[in-house]
């Protein structure tokens, strides 16, 4: 079984998916990770990201790995774990230019359809276009307040900062993060962690 659970910006969709997985005891996938590793790589050697071809090429001489795990995903390069340099302040300024490239997509996609199911993947497009045939999708939202409070615990930042930097972000995320037509929209302000990923463990269709 597959189930995906797509959202905007910092709504709760990777702590929500580990949280599904467990239960289910299976892996989560973090697409937005293969983002960010594609980004991150392309501001290590310095390219112009938005320059398709040269990132491109680049990318496909430095092979990345999404390992999914369900108490968390981890990026390799070689031997290298880049999961640490990942989410950062400098990644999520240009992971929006790097994830609207069609070819980054296309790279992004063949990683995530060539993994064995069962799992939960998680991500802007998982139930739209990478996963359309998923047995149960979520669609997760909160207020950018609410969203930014809750990186604010993670980062040493302004919440006003954080906040802006989520609202730009999600516009220009929009054009592949629309939930899909029968996709549960979840709105996770009034929820606490848990009682988001029981809501989605109820409705899960008996196997
Ligand atoms: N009701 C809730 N639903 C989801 N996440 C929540 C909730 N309350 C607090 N959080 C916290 O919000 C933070 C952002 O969640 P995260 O899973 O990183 O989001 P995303 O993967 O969408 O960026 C995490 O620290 C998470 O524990
Ligand atoms: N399936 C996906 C997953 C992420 N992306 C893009 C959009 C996001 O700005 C970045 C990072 O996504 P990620 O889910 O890791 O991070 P946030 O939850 O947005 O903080 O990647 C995408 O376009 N499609």
């Amino acid at each position: 079984m597959i189930v995906t659970i797509d959202g905007v910006a910092a709504s709760g969709k990777s702590s929500v998916a580990s949280g599904v997985a467990r239960a289910l005891g299976v892996p989560y996938v973090s697409s937005g990770l293969l983002y960010r590793a594609a980004t991150l790589l392309g501001q290590q050697a310095a390219l112009d990201l938005r320059e398709v071809t040269g990132l491109i090429s680049h990318l496909q001489a430095h092979a990345l790995r999404l390992e999914p795990l369900s108490e968390g995903n981890r990026v390799w390069l070689g031997e290298q774990d880049l999961t640490g340099d990942l989410h950062s302040t400098q990644v999520d300024r240009d992971v929006s230019v790097v994830a609207a490239h069609p070819e980054v997509r296309a790279w992004v996609d063949e990683q995530l359809r060539a993994l064995p199911a069962p799992f939960v993947a998680e991500g802007r497009d998982m139930g739209t276009n990478v996963f359309p045939q998923a047995a149960a999708k979520f669609y997760l939202t909160a207020s950018p307040r609410v969203r930014a409070e809750r990186r604010a615990h993670e980062r040493p930042e302004d919440v006003a900062a954080i906040e802006a930097a989520l609202v730009e972000r999600d516009t220009l995320d929009t054009t592949q993060s629309a939930p899909a037509e029968d996709a549960r929209v979840i709105d996770t302000g009034p929820l606490s962690l848990q009682g988001v990923i029981e809501t989605i463990l109820s409705t899960l269709p008996k196997k």
